[in-house]
């Protein structure tokens, strides 16, 4: 039988002096592994706020009068599973995997395939294909899920509304070259006649001089405007190159885009009509495109909230110039950030792409929001077998900036080696992740304070304080117990060596949960009133699986009410060693 030794700190809420008086931040990691006494000296009740120290209690896991549901199913992912028998807690890999279905993976054996390969988040760009199409995906994850215990979240990213090409008369690209003449039109027309493209928005030439220059998916081919005829524009190609289906426009004007897209609406009644589809076939994020503004998050938050569709999450992309210059009131608004790096690099010149993605994951970090960076990460796999040694090294610097998660696009959705793009996200990110812990590069983050309520400020201190003492004591794993998933998210926050195992009853947590670095979600049934029982029994079902073992030193940090206290607010750390 397995018995755990304890060490706790336990701290009720209320009062804010309280706890900067007994300085949690800075005196629980200082005084690293007893430090307890010297806080429980000073720890009796004074206004609201208490401390009490447990000392080295041994606690009994694994009597059957303790282990009441031991029966009861563990719902940890088969991935995961495998990762920790294979690697140990330290080897399980932190950054998530997000991949776009598309037609050369949406089969329930290659989706099976992606899901062992570690996808985290299946998504469904809903600028392609039919609805139909999306539903089958949908379907064919969610059968994986419940018969063969993987834990694949499900997002949505609307189209968005965004000038780009509907027709050039040609069903694939189309080759620009210098000097040749282009009319650009919203006319439409039975047959595109050769140098003729049709614009997909009406007001697409509205305040564009002669002189003006049109870019083609940033930078694809440039022409310059030689002559405005009604709405129509006459162009020369000053930059040969491709046209492909779709290709985005941008306007330049003395080295300056000229904002067309923010002009057109976030949500348009397709994306509208997408929203509704997913939100009643439970998808558990929408990505929204080309957001300008904070608005338009609040806007989709309160639709869900009124369709009572609270556990969907929204994340925004920052794909426009507009975005950029919003970013943090919209990473405040939001539920998560995309850094869409693909038509950001229309709005913006490409080589400013690496300082602004190192800008965004840095706001998401400190504003706590899981970010995940997309496009092109390893596009030359769209076609060849193995990547461009600059694309590793792209993967490797967004593992190191302490991203979320990375995404697949048309590597997955339509490349010849979706699979093995994925293998190469995962060996890269693991790779890079090790190496940080043995450069011991995540060691401070010096964290903009967070919380305004006293509650809110004690799970944040608790969170920061848990992580270091995890570091510092070198602690195998930490549990967490958490309903809405703050408490998970704030220690994911501090990018922890060891992997946080995030036990919640609720299943929407444990999919929203997926996207957050280090975050292991566990759906489990936990008591609202036993914390003690919650723990052991958690222990002891994962002891069972073989996956514990005797040495094993586990952090446990809660923040759900016990039924022994009569505060609202109760947040404790314990250390616990398998013996
Ligand atoms: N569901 C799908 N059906 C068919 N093709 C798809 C699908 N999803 C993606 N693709 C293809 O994969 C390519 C890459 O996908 P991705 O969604 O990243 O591209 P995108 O259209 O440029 O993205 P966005 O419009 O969101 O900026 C697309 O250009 C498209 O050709
Ligand atoms: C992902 C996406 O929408 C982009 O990179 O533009
Ligand atoms: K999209
Ligand atoms: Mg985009």
């Amino acid at each position: 039988m397995a018995s755990v030794t304890s060490n706790s700190v336990l701290c009720r809420g209320l009062s804010t002096n309280r706890v900067t008086q007994f300085g949690l931040k800075n005196e629980v990691p200082g005084a690293k592994v007893v430090p307890w006494r010297t806080i429980g000296s000073e720890g009796k009740t004074k206004g609201k706020f208490r401390v009490e120290v447990k000392a080295a209690a041994a606690v009994q896991i694994g009597g059957l009068e303790q282990v009441k549901e031991a029966k009861q199913e563990l719902g940890l992912d088969a991935v995961s599973e495998g990762e920790l028998r294979e690697k140990g807690f330290l080897g399980m890999r932190k950054t998530k995997l997000v991949c776009t279905i598309g037609p050369a993976c949406s089969s329930p054996e290659d989706l099976e395939k992606l899901a062992l390969g570690g996808m985290n988040v299946a998504r469904l760009n809903m600028c392609h294909n039919t609805r139909d199409w999306h539903l089958d995906v949908i379907k064919n994850i969610k059968k994986l899920n419940e018969e063969k215990g993987f834990c694949i979240s499900i997002m949505i990213d609307t189209e968005g509304s965004q000038i780009h090409v509907l027709d050039h008369g040609a069903p694939s690209s189309v080759k620009a070259e210098e000097g040749s003449i282009w009319l650009f039109t919203t006319q439409k027309l039975e047959d595109y006649p050769p140098f003729t493209v049709q614009a997909s928005y009406d007001g697409f030439s509205e305040g564009i001089e002669v002189g003006d220059v049109l870019v083609i998916d940033g930078g694809m081919a440039s022409f310059e405007v030689t002559e405005k005829v009604g709405n129509d524009l006459c162009c020369r190609c000053s930059d040969s190159g491709l046209f492909l289906p779709r290709a985005k426009f941008s306007f330049w004007r003395d080295g300056k885009l000229v904002a067309r897209n923010s002009e057109l609406p976030t949500l348009s009644k397709k994306d509208w009509a997408d929203i509704e589809f997913g939100v009643s076939e439970g998808v558990d994020f929408i990505a929204l495109s080309f957001v300008n503004d904070a608005d338009s998050v609040r806007q989709l938050k309160n639709y869900l909230y009124m369709r009572s569709s609270r556990s969907t999450r929204v994340l925004a992309k920052i794909e426009s110039l507009e975005s950029l210059k919003n970013m943090e009131e919209i990473v405040e608004a939001c539920d998560g950030i995309m850094v869409a790096r693909g038509d950001l690099g229309v709005e913006i010149p490409y080589e400013q792409i690496p300082t602004v993605q190192e800008e965004i994951t840095c706001v998401c970090r400190e504003l706590n929001k899981p970010v995940i960076v997309a496009s092109q990460l390893l596009e030359s796999m769209v076609e060849y077998p193995t990547p461009t040694r600059a694309e590793v090294a792209d993967v490797s610097e967004a593992v190191r900036q302490n991203a979320d998660a990375l995404m697949l696009s048309g590597e997955s959705a339509i490349g010849l080696h979706g699979q093995k793009a994925l293998s190469v996200l995962q060996m890269a990110s693991s790779r890079m992740e090790l190496w940080s812990r043995e450069e011991n590069r995540q060691s401070i983050f010096h964290q903009r304070p967070l919380g305004v309520s006293l509650p809110d400020r004690i799970a944040e201190q608790i969170c920061n304080c848990a992580v270091e003492m995890a570091n510092n004591l070198g602690v195998d794993a930490i549990f967490v117990y958490t309903k809405h998933g703050r408490m998970a998210s704030l220690l994911s926050r501090n990018r922890p060596y060891p992997p946080i195992f995030a036990f919640t009853s609720e299943s929407g947590t444990r999919m929203a949960l997926n996207l957050q670095w280090g975050v292991i979600p566990v759906l489990v049934d936990l008591s609202d009133d036993d914390m003690e029982g919650n723990v052991s029994t958690t222990m002891e079902l994962i002891r069972r699986k073989g996956m514990l073992k005797h040495g094993d030193v586990v952090m446990v940090v809660s923040d759900l009410a016990p039924n022994h206290t009569n505060c609202s607010a109760f947040q404790s750390i314990q250390v616990k060693t398998v013996v």
